[in-house]
């Protein structure tokens, strides 16, 4: 309360505004609410609201910088902790994660690299400082309000072309910023990818394409060029823990996550900035169709698949895409590192220099008309929205990857196909090698993400 006396001494009452005692009162408030997380005790200058995420290592956290030089910039901010015990417990128990951020000198370079490569990149989440106590690391960075690109892919099951555009042309930017600074991220996926929200426009008549449900999709709304659609504004990169400065000379250390992750790198070759590229191609295509290029249960079938290219663009989910997106995915998932789009050549690409938001709006609503004509009978509409994107995290994460062989070499095959209702399972029904994108996702993994998110929610 002395702030406000120190207010009206300064001022005479007339001109002190409601909104200033307004915003005194909250500081004074969020500075005397018992702390309701155990990370917060040796955390003096930040009060965290709630948790925004999580990773293998951390709990992000949404919180209120009380140091007044950052709270001037940042009304709210993200603060990445890292648990020291926590990280030696995890590090013992999964070797899985080989290559993430382990050891205190992992979680200096992790901080250096993001240091050097926030500024002057809009497309990159800015990093605001680095504190270290005796339990915890806190990187604090720009929080990013709307989330994960990852969360819009499965809200929306798929983004349009225009979208698909406005998303990964940022995410070039940002590579292009740190492919220039001699960085390779390593770990380019739609986690972490975070954006800034937009308002939400509704479309009079959602678009739809013949592999949709009409009762289920959700419209992703009006795309505004140079501003978004869905409610996806500015795109930034985030998660530097895997990123490496290798300026010119090629790297071997094996990273990623299996599903985005080069062939170079899960034939243990050596490998440049080009594996970034292929992650972008991964990005596209995951966000163009709703579900990801190179998916098995099996890590060795997925590990062959990435290392021979072995991708298709699958029927009827990919039939209303353009050619041209087509090629540009092509040109990223190409095998030869050599052979790949580079970040410049990737930046000039035709499709991804070609926003026609009307012609695709006309197209759209022209295939729309006939959709349902040309649906073929025997296809399950119920499984043609990709659970898949519910999924992909799982599917994708190394250790989740490693736990699911374990439980399969535990489940006896009979039992689990016995187990028709806790499998979500679909097989395309053209001529292609029907191995290819046989998803079998476990229910119950969609059940535990699901009962997460609402923890997650609870929490806020
Ligand atoms: N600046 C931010 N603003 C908002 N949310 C954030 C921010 N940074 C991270 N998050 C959320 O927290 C999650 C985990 O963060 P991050 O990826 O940095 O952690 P990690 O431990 O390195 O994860 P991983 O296991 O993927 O390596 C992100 O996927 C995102 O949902």
């Amino acid at each position: 309360m002395n702030k406000i006396k120190a207010l009206f001494s300064k001022k005479d009452m007339e001109t002190v505004s409601v909104k200033e005692v307004d915003e005194i009162r909250q500081e004074e408030v969020i500075k005397e609410m018992v702390p309701r997380f155990k990370e917060q005790f040796e955390l003096n200058d930040y009060k965290l609201l709630c948790k925004v995420g999580e990773g293998a290592f951390s709990k992000v956290y949404k919180a209120v910088p009380l140091n007044t030089t950052i709270a001037k910039n940042h009304k709210h901010v993200a603060v990445k902790i890292i648990n020291k015990d926590n990280l030696h417990e995890k590090e013992q128990k999964e070797d899985s994660n080989v290559g993430k951020t382990t050891t205190r000198q992992q979680v200096l370079k992790e901080v250096s690299i993001h240091k050097l490569i926030s500024s002057n990149c809009e497309n990159i989440v800015q990093f605001i400082e680095f504190k270290e106590t005796r339990s915890n690391y806190y990187i604090v960075q720009e929080l990013l309000d709307g989330g994960e690109i990852f969360n819009e892919i499965v809200k929306y099951t798929y983004f349009s072309e225009d979208l698909c555009r406005h998303v990964i042309r940022q995410l070039g930017l940002a590579i292009r910023h740190l492919h220039s600074m001699g960085v390779v991220h390593r770990d380019i996926k739609p986690e972490n990818l975070l954006f800034n929200p937009i308002a939400y426009q509704p479309n009079e008549t959602p678009k739809l394409r013949k592999s949709d449900d009409p009762n289920t999709k959700v419209d992703e709304g009006v795309f505004i060029p140079h501003v978004g659609g869905g409610s996806i504004g500015i795109v930034k990169l985030a998660d530097f823990g895997l990123s490496k400065q290798i300026f010119q000379t090629n790297t071997m250390t094996p990273c990623g996550t299996v599903g985005y992750t080069a062939p170079e790198v899960v034939k243990d070759e050596n490998y440049s900035m080009k594996v970034d590229m292929w992650g972008v191609g991964c990005v596209l295509y995951t966000m163009l169709c709703g579900f990801p290029p190179f998916f098995d249960d099996k890590i060795d079938v997925l590990t062959e698949k990435i290392s021979k290219g072995q991708y298709t663009f699958l029927k009827p989910w990919w039939d209303e895409i353009s050619d041209g997106a087509k090629r540009c995915v092509r040109k990223l998932l190409e095998v030869d590192p050599h052979r790949r789009y580079d970040i410049e050549q990737f930046l000039q690409d035709p499709w991804l220099n070609s926003f026609d938001c009307e012609k695709v709006a006309q197209q759209v609503q022209r295939k729309k008309s006939r959709a349902h004509a040309r649906m073929p009978p025997h296809v399950d509409t119920s499984l043609l929205y990709s659970p898949a994107a519910v999924a992909m995290r799982d599917a994708f994460d190394i250790s989740n990857a490693v736990q699911r062989i374990e439980q399969e070499k535990k489940r006896n095959l009979l039992t689990s196909l016995n187990e028709d209702s806790e499998l979500l399972g679909f097989t395309a029904t053209t001529g292609l090698d029907d191995r290819m994108f046989q998803l079998r996702l476990n229910s119950s993994t969609i059940v535990k993400r699901r009962k997460h998110k609402q923890e997650l929610l609870a929490n806020k």
